[in-house]
């Protein structure tokens, strides 16, 4: 099955858009932690627990692990997910962008080593940069289009000689150049919902990542008015702080529960 058929069929299967993303930091963690020999996985074994059945995706952000030297953990995190909930597609958040023989050691290690089923990645440097992922035909490829920073219009708001802006050429380019195998996809930040309208309106039903609720303060109703596809889905609305670090006691795992249901259940008022 490809990234984007176990997609669809998790969305209706939960009826859910919510993504959790797997950020770890330990400093953050409820102090039970902080005697166990792996905490990041004990940690994320209890995220993945209390959430597996309201989510469309789990998706952790690499540099969480690599910073710390857990790379270990993050492979047994992903390996956890698969033996115990096989149904729930794992996006690999590195954001990989190199010239094309670096491209496709950072896609080996997206898809061989890790078994990613979609990874994010960063197209400023072109499709020769991209092609080392999207030749995975099987494998999700998410291409930075706005991102959700403060600073994200610095350059992708920019005007081209065209009149179009950077990003709306990047959602031209991939929805109408790049994507020869079906399987890219777009990351568009909640805090830009005027963005995302526009770009929803130029790739037609391609799916969306995107971050930046919770913690980031987007607006789950103005994402969900901006960027639904034609069919009611086609966004995968990730929090990662908001719900790994909804309560930093013993309850954590019920908090966070508990802020996963509250977005499940906001985002699908304005679902039709
Ligand atoms: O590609 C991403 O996932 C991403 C793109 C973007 O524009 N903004 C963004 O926040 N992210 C990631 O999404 C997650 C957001 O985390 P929270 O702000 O804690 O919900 C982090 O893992 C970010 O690295």
């Amino acid at each position: 099955m490809t990234f984007y058929s176990r997609l669809q069929a998790r969305w209706q299967a939960t009826d859910s858009l919510v993504c959790v993303g797997l950020d770890p930091q330990p400093e953050l963690f409820p102090a039970q932690f902080s005697t166990e020999a792996q905490p990041i996985l004990a940690f994320n074994k209890a995220i993945i627990d209390a959430t597996h059945d309201l989510v469309c995706a789990f998706k952790p952000q690499i540099a969480h692990y690599a910073a710390v030297g857990a790379e270990d953990q993050l492979q047994a995190t992903m390996d956890y997910i698969r033996a115990e909930y096989p149904d729930i597609p794992i996006i690999l958040d590195s954001k990989r962008g190199d010239i094309g023989s670096t491209a496709t050691m950072y896609a080996l290690e997206a898809f061989e080593r890790y078994q990613a089923d979609a990874v994010t990645i960063n197209p400023y440097m072109g499709w020769d940069t991209i092609e080392p992922f999207a030749r995975y035909t099987d494998k999700g490829v998410i291409v930075l289009c706005r991102t959700s920073n403060g600073s994200a219009s610095e350059l992708q708001n920019l005007a081209l000689a065209s009149g179009k802006t950077l990003f709306a050429r990047v959602a031209q380019q991939a929805a109408q150049v790049w994507n020869t195998h079906k399987n890219l996809a777009l990351v568009v930040g909640a805090t830009a919902p005027a963005e995302l309208a526009e770009v929803r309106a130029l790739i037609g039903d391609m799916p969306i990542l995107v971050p930046g609720l919770g913690a980031q303060g987007g607006d789950t109703e103005a994402v969900m008015k901006a960027g639904l596809d034609s069919q009611g889905a086609g966004l995968i609305i990730n929090s990662s702080r908001g719900v790994l670090y909804a309560s930093k006691g013993t309850d954590f795992a019920e908090a966070a529960r508990a802020e996963t249901l509250k977005l499940r259940d906001l985002a699908n008022r304005y679902r039709s």
